[in-house]
C-alpha cells in the first residue's frame, strides 16, 4: 500500500456539556485507504467525522488533511473533500437532474459532470424524478453523487446506508468499490453495520465512549482481540457447561440462563464432541446448534457487553 499520509488527527477531542463525545483520538489515514467508523449510537463516530469534516471544531488536538488545516486552507480543502451528511435534505420540487446540475454549479460544473455522474451513481433512469418521489436508496446515491461532483480526493460519509434494504446497500456497496478501483479515492464512513466494514473497508476503527477500543483489518482484529470461533446452542434443559471444567473453552456466554449459550472456542472440532458428549451422558437434549467465525458484532459484544446495534 501506498503510505502518504492524506489525513492525520493528532489528540482529538470535542465535549458538549458533560458528554466527552470524542475523547484525545488520534489517527492517521493513508492514501487510497477506505476506512470504517464502526461503533453503536453515541460512540463519537459523527462527531469525530465531522470535525474531519470541518463542521465542528476541536476542543484540542490537531486535524490536518493533505497537510492543510481548516483554519489556514478552508477554500483548498472544501475542493478535495466530497461529503455526504448523516441525512441529506434535497429540493422537493426539482428534480436528480436539476439537482445535480444545481451543486455542480457551486463548483463551476456543468451538464457534462451531471451526466457523468447520473452515470456513475446508476441514476440516469431518475434523472427526471423530482427528488421526494426518489426511494431511500436512490436518495443516498443522490447524496453520493453530489458528493462526488468535484471529483474529490477525500470522501467522508457519515452513515451512508442507515435504513437501507440489503439490495439497496449493495448498490451503494458496488459505487463506492468502483471508486476505489478506477480513482484511487480515500475513503473514510461510519457505520452501524459491521458487514459495511468488512466487506468495505481494509481498515476498522471500533469506536465506543469517544475512543477506538480495538482497530486493524478483520483478520488482525480477530487475531488480536478475536476468540476465534463461536458455537451457539441451545438446550432442551438446564446445563452448566461451566461445571464441565471443559479446555478450550475462552469464553461462555449465556443467552437465557442455562439453556442458550454462546462458547468463544480456538477450536471448534476440539470443544464440540466434547459438549455433545456431555449433553448425551446427562440426557440433555440439543435443540439447536449453530457454529461460525466470529464476527465484530461478537468482538464487540466481547469487550463491551453490548450489541453494535441496540
Ligand atoms: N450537538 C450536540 N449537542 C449535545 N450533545 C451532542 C451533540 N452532538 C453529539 N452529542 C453527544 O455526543 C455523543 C456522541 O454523539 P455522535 O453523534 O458523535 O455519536 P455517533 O457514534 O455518531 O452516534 P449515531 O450512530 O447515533 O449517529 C452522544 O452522547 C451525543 O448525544
Amino acid at each position: 500500500m501506498n503510505k502518504t499520509p492524506v489525513i492525520e488527527i493528532n489528540g482529538v477531542s470535542k465535549s458538549f456539556k458533560d458528554v466527552k463525545a470524542v475523547n484525545h483520538l488520534s489517527l492517521t489515514i493513508y492514501e487510497g485507504e477506505y476506512v470504517a467508523l464502526l461503533g453503536p449510537n453515541g460512540a463519537g463516530k459523527t462527531t469525530l467525522i465531522e470535525m474531519i469534516e470541518g463542521i465542528q471544531k476541536p476542543d484540542e488536538g490537531s486535524i490536518a488533511i493533505l497537510g492543510m488545516s481548516w483554519k489556514t486552507h478552508a477554500q483548498k480543502l472544501h475542493r478535495a473533500i466530497g461529503l455526504s451528511l448523516q441525512e441529506t435534505r434535497f429540493i422537493d420540487k426539482i428534480t436528480t437532474e436539476e439537482t445535480l446540475n444545481l451543486f455542480g454549479s457551486f463548483y463551476g460544473l456543468g451538464q457534462r459532470r451531471t451526466e457523468e455522474i447520473l452515470d456513475l451513481v446508476n441514476l440516469k433512469e431518475k434523472r427526471k424524478a423530482y427528488t421526494v418521489t426518489l426511494s431511500g436508496g436512490q436518495k443516498q446515491r443522490l447524496a453520493l453523487g453530489i458528493a462526488l461532483l468535484n471529483n474529490p480526493k477525500i470522501l467522508l460519509l457519515d452513515e451512508p446506508t442507515t435504513g437501507l434494504d440489503p439490495a439497496a446497500r449493495r448498490e451503494i456497496w458496488k459505487i463506492l468499490e468502483k471508486l476505489r478501483s478506477d480513482l484511487g479515492t480515500t475513503m473514510i464512513l461510519t457505520t452501524h453495520y459491521m458487514e459495511e466494514a468488512e466487506v468495505l473497508c481494509e481498515r476498522i476503527l471500533i469506536m465506543d465512549k469517544g475512543q477506538f477500543i480495538a482497530q486493524g483489518t478483520l483478520s488482525e482484529l480477530n487475531a488480536k482481540h478475536g476468540e476465534g470461533d463461536l458455537i451457539e446452542i441451545s438446550f432442551g434443559n438446564n446445563f452448566d457447561i461451566e461445571a464441565l471444567g471443559l479446555s478450550g473453552i475462552k469464553k461462555l456466554n449465556w443467552i437465557a440462563p442455562h439453556t442458550k449459550v454462546q462458547i468463544f472456542v480456538d477450536n471448534i472440532a476440539e470443544v464440540l464432541p466434547a459438549v455433545i458428549n456431555s449433553a448425551k451422558t446427562k440426557n440433555i437434549k440439543i435443540e439447536e446448534l449453530l457454529s461460525r467465525k466470529m464476527t465484530l458484532d461478537d468482538l464487540f459484544i466481547s469487550m463491551t457487553g453490548r450489541h453494535l446495534h441496540d
